[in-house]
């Protein structure tokens, strides 16, 4: 397999393509790359629900070459169509990959029988992927992360789910009266249930272990946040895109009748952090 970037792969050396959503390039997903050999690339239609993997954020999550395409510039086509610009924007293909309930054309009214019919080279469709019986779709993912279940969305997605964010400047209070974070504003990515995880932290290609409180600080003003404490290390600069890793789930969020109780709670869930990653 050739480690790529789409950037630097022509549309015109790529033999076997992948077609999909792909958002959060879960197992079931990488079950389709399997099948793409070596001049392999990945036909990713981007949604506006997409938000595991939102825009381009999908590359890292496989050496093959992405091309995006958005969903409402190509939702108009009929199958006829859509296959004649993929046969177009790749003049070499000789096999189109796709899941069992892959459809295409408008009002998806083409599904993988018509596709066969419709292109003239090898048509791979894969069967159904579960994981301990239950199908792995991304839907399933998001009601996992909305559930707060992380270590269930995690085995799902075989990597542990990450969010992008921007640093923003936070109420103030944190390095005075509990302890420092880096406070983010997160867009285009779903983040989990409300409360605090352990996690990691990258920033600047650098990956710390932290403690990530998201939700709505009750204790204090009340708004949504979400702040990242780095473990064992003081971080000082501001810096422009973080990225945060969820691994666990501690506990609910809560409104603490005092600051006081609020910050031994954070002490306690920071031991806990940290004898996760002692162990
Ligand atoms: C590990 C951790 C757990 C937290 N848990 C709660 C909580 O349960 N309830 C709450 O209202 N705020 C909680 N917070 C948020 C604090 O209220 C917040 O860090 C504090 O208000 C400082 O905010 P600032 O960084 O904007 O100054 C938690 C923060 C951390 C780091
Ligand atoms: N559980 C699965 N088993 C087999 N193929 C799948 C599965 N989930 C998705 N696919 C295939 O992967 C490609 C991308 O599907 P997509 O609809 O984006 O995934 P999801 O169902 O997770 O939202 C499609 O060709 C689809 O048929």
């Amino acid at each position: 397999m050739k480690k790529s970037s789409s950037i630097l792969i022509n549309k015109s050396s790529i033999s076997a393509i992948a077609i999909g959503g792909f958002d959060g390039m879960h197992l079931a997903h990488q079950e389709l790359f399997k099948h793409l050999g070596d001049n392999g690339g990945i036909v990713s239609i981007e949604s506006d629900y997409a938000n595991l993997t939102p825009k381009t954020f999908r590359q890292e999550y496989s050496s093959y070459p992405i091309y995006y395409y958005v969903l409402e510039n190509i939702k108009h086509l009929s199958g006829e169509d859509f296959i004649r610009l993929i046969k177009e924007e790749f003049p070499k293909l000789e096999k189109i990959v796709v899941g069992f309930d892959f459809c295409f054309g408008k009002n998806r009214k083409n599904c993988t029988e018509e596709l066969k019919k419709l292109f003239n080279g090898e048509v791979v469709v894969v069967q159904e992927f579960t994981l301990d019986g239950t199908p792995v779709h991304s839907r399933f993912i998001r009601e996992f992360l909305n559930d707060g279940l992380i270590k269930k969305a995690n085995m799902f997605l075989g990597k542990e789910y990450k969010v992008f964010g921007k640093q923003i400047k936070g109420q103030g209070l944190g390095s005075k009266k509990f302890v420092p974070t880096i406070n983010l504003k997160v867009d285009e990515f779903l983040l989990p249930k409300e409360g605090v995880y352990i996690t990691k932290t990258i920033i600047n290609e650098e990956e710390y272990n932290s403690i990530t409180f998201l939700g709505h600080r009750q204790t204090t003003d009340g708004s949504y946040a979400v702040e990242t404490h780095i473990l064992d290390k003081d971080i000082k600069n501001r810096f422009s895109m973080v990225q945060i890793k969820f691994i666990e789930r501690i506990r609910d969020n809560k409104k603490f009748d005092s600051f006081e109780d609020l910050k031994n709670q954070i002490i306690t869930d920071i031991s806990s952090a940290k004898s996760f990653f002692d162990k």
